[in-house]
Order: structure tokens, then sequence, then C-alpha cells
């Protein structure tokens, strides 16, 4: 495969968000992102701030650092970025995690298919909502998800919506009752990105969990649903690489 430009490698740790919240896992972050969302928690992989920081890297380069990082201590790798979805050749490296029987999670929002999607044990796809700034390609999406559908990856998808605000939750709810299908997790938004205090930022995030949970409860569009904070956050903050 041609090299692929990674930012990092670390783990374990937990899987923070969405359908396999919790989960112990390793991480790749991809350089490089078609989208440029208003609060993006990764800028640093697409605004050129750690442009020095990435290495290319071919599949077996990336299997030996994650041995190297991880050791023995991993059955799981999820690959998030960044937006992993612009790198058509990333089967070879999904193709040799599972020949290892490691299971691969996929962090995506949605903007670009795959067919390396249909290999995916955790597909998370997050389409963005009005707080983003981003404007989301409906088409694309319902091609995405037919595509799933079709290939009955259904059980292994979700779809997940951060929460900024009322606006938001408007876009969560007709995402969700556009795709009933899929499960749907809608995510606290954390905009105190700046914040180094680790426990200002759990607390402010608390607060932020306990009005969408409020929401949420009052919403009849919104009812198969689960709600959750990012658990990474609460814990280590806006701290990189945990
Ligand atoms: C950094 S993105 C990388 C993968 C892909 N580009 C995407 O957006 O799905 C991983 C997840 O973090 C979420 N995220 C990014 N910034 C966030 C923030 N400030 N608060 C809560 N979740 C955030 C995204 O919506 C996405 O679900
Ligand atoms: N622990 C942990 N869980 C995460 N879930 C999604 C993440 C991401 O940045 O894509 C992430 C992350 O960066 N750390
Ligand atoms: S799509 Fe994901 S990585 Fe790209 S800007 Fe938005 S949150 Fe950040
Ligand atoms: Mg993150």
């Amino acid at each position: 495969m041609p090299k692929l430009p990674v930012l990092e490698i670390f783990g374990p740790t937990i899987q923070g968000e969405g359908m396999v919240v919790g989960r112990k896992t390793m991480f790749i972050r991809t350089a490089g992102c078609d989208y440029s969302c208003s609060w993006c928690d990764s800028a640093f992989t697409w605004d050129g701030s750690a442009k020095e920081e990435i290495t290319r890297m071919d599949a077996d380069e990336i299997l030996s650092e994650l041995q190297k990082v991880g050791g023995e201590n991993f059955d799981h790798v999820t690959i998030s970025g960044g937006n992993p979805a612009l790198f058509p050749y990333l089967d070879e490296l999904i193709g040799k995690l599972k020949a290892k029987r490691i299971e691969v999670a996929l962090e995506t929002q949605g903007s670009r298919w795959q067919e390396w999607f249909l290999s995916i044990d955790d597909l998370t796809i997050s389409p963005k909502p009005p707080s983003s700034e981003m404007k989301t390609d409906w088409d694309q999406l319902d091609g995405i998800i037919n595509r799933l559908k079709e290939n009955d990856r259904l059980n292994n998808t979700s779809l997940k919506v951060v929460i900024f605000n009322e606006q938001d939750l408007e876009y969560a709810a007709s995402v969700h009752t556009r795709y009933q299908e899929v499960s749907f997790y809608l995510q606290v938004g954390n905009d105190d990105l700046e914040e180094t205090d680790d426990s200002q930022i759990a607390l402010k995030l608390l607060q932020k969990y306990e009005w969408l949970v409020d929401q949420v409860m009052a919403s009849s569009a919104l009812n198969r649903v689960r709600v959750l904070p990012q658990l990474h956050a609460l814990l280590w903050g806006n701290k990189r690489g945990v």
C-alpha cells in the first residue's frame, strides 16, 4: 500500500465514545480531513499545526509500531483522524490486522465511501450538525448507509451526532428519522478545547451531559437512542494521545 500519513499511534486506552464505549483499544490517527468543523477536537490533524509530526507509514510499519506501543495488551484497533476514509488503500492494513484476529473500528463523518468499510467491525459514522458549520451531503450519506445495508453490515454500524445546541438536536432527530434501522448515539459537545484544568473540563462536560439527557428525554423524535459523554474527556480533559 502507499504510505499512510499517520499523526499518532497510541494506546491501549478505552474507546471513549459511541457504540463500543469502554472497549480497550489502540488508536491510529491519520492526517488530513475534507471537513473543517468549527469545534473539531482534533484540528491538529488538518490545520497544519502538527505537520512536522506526520509520519508516512506502510501497513507493516504501522503493525510494528502498534506492537511497540501496545505490546501484547490489545486485540482491537480504532482508526480515526482526520478522515481515514480519504485513503482507499487502507484495505491492506485492515486485512493484516484481521489476519491477526485484531478487531478494527473506524471513526468517519460519512462524506466518503470506501469498499473496506464492509470489513470494519465497529463502524461509526458521525454526520455533522449545524454548529460545526459543515453541510451534510445527504446523497452521499444515503449511498453509504444503503451500501452497508445491502451488504448486511448495519449490525456493525452506528450513527453518532455531537450536540452543542437545540438546532443540533433537531438535526440529530432528522438523521435518526432518516436512518431508523441504524443504532443512534448522541454525544456531548466539548467547547472547552483550550481548557487545561481537567477537573474544570469534567465539571462542565457533566453539566452539558445533564442538559443533553434532559433534552433527549423530552423528545419524542429521539426514543431508540443512547446518550453519552466522551469518557476520555471526563478522565483526561483535552490531552492528546489518550
Ligand atoms: C475527531 S473526529 C475524527 C473522525 C471523523 N473525522 C469524524 O468526525 O467522525 C472523531 C469524533 O470526535 C467527534 N468530535 C470532534 N470534536 C468534538 C468536540 N469538540 N466535542 C465532542 N465530540 C467531538 C467527532 O464528531 C467524531 O465523532
Ligand atoms: N480514548 C479515546 N476515545 C476516542 N474515541 C474517538 C476518538 C477520536 O478522536 O476519534 C477518541 C480518542 O481520541 N480517545
Ligand atoms: S470531520 Fe472529524 S476530523 Fe474532520 S474537522 Fe470534523 S470532527 Fe474534525
Ligand atoms: Mg477525539
